[in-house]
């Protein structure tokens, strides 16, 4: 077994629908789901011994605080695998993650990570016919997209994907002020709002520049984002700074928050913007969509 090197790519919701609840409390969505360049890197390394095996080591500008044993999902992302990798389960190996992405922050790092780690885990066990989507729906209602990492029109409560329209060369900035949100207080603060559930939004199959994007997009929202403002008006500071960088065509929370991301034309302008919000304090990054065409991992 070689050492593997996969990357868990932020996911981006251009915009949140709430279209329905479950009777379990989990709300039914309409989302169009994108990934950005920035992303946590996961290595799988061989270990020699049993002792060592799946052992989870953190690095990284926001892997302080994270807990590295079995409650992490990569750990339990790995855990589900093997309970159906037979004897295969038992090639041992340890995990390093790379924590380049916020927690708790609306950009499903903690869901990409997962995801990656069946990826690795199943190249390494042989398992690379299997369907990993059973395994992802248990781990967490953003594992599903997180696995293929393409653009995906989110349905149901995260699990019911469909490719998204094809996406024009265009520039995202991500900031995020530093406050963790937990998705369930949002969800729980959308549902004491009061708020209509809405109908499923129509999209074309292509958009050929960010004009045509913004056009359509500003014809949704996401819905979860004036109830996280209210609770963490930071969220509005940020949306209001993004919104006023020049070549800024749309500033919009994502996902629960308190990640917000600006859609830029051009890479000078958005890197111009994410240098001047950074100033703020504010953890933010700069670039193209993500296209699992050009990965290496
Ligand atoms: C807001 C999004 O990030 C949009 O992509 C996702 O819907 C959240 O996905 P996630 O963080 O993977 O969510 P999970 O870990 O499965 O659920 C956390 C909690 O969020 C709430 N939750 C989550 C997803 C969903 N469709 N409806 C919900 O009501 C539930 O209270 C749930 O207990
Ligand atoms: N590898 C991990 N990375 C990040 N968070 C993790 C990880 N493992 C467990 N967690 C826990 O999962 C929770 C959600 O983390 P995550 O960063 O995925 O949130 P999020 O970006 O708000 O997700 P979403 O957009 O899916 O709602 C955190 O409270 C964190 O403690």
């Amino acid at each position: 077994m070689n050492t593997l090197e996969t990357f868990a790519h932020a996911k981006i919701n251009l915009f949140l629908h709430v279209t329905a609840r479950r009777p379990n409390g989990y709300h039914e969505l309409d989302s169009l789901a994108v990934f950005a360049a920035a992303a946590d890197r996961l290595r799988l390394v061989p270990a020699m011994a049993e002792s060592d095996g799946a052992r989870l080591s953190i690095s990284g500008p926001f892997g302080a605080g994270l807990e590295d044993g079995p409650g992490n999902l990569v750990s339990r992302a790995i855990d589900l695998l093997r309970n159906d990798a037979g004897a295969r389960g038992s090639r041992v190996f340890g995990i390093e993650l790379d924590k380049r992405l916020p927690v708790a922050s609306g950009i499903g790092g903690g869901s990409a990570d997962a995801a990656a780690a069946l990826r690795l885990a199943a190249t390494a066990w042989d398992m690379a016919h299997v369907d990993l989507t059973p395994y992802a729906e248990k781990l967490g209602a953003d594992v599903p997209v997180c696995l293929a990492q393409r653009p995906a029109r989110m349905q149901g409560i995260g699990e019911v994907l469909t490719p998204g329209p094809i996406m024009p060369r265009l520039s995202m900035v991500l900031a995020n002020p530093g406050i963790a949100v937990p998705t369930p207080e949002v969800f729980g603060l959308w549902k004491q709002s009061g708020a209509a559930f809405r109908d499923i939004t129509t999209l074309p199959a292509e958009w050929h520049d960010l004009t045509s994007v913004v056009d359509t997009l500003r014809h949704t929202t996401n819905d979860l984002q004036s109830v996280a403002i209210a609770r963490y008006p930071m969220i509005g500071t940020v949306i209001e700074a993004l919104g006023a960088q020049p070549g800024c065509a749309l500033a919009r929370m994502s996902g629960s928050g308190a990640t917000c991301f600006g859609l830029f034309a051009t890479r000078d302008a958005a890197e111009t913007a994410a240098f001047h919000l950074a100033r703020e304090g504010w953890w933010t990054h700069a670039g193209p969509l993500y296209d699992p065409g050009c990965d290496p991992s």
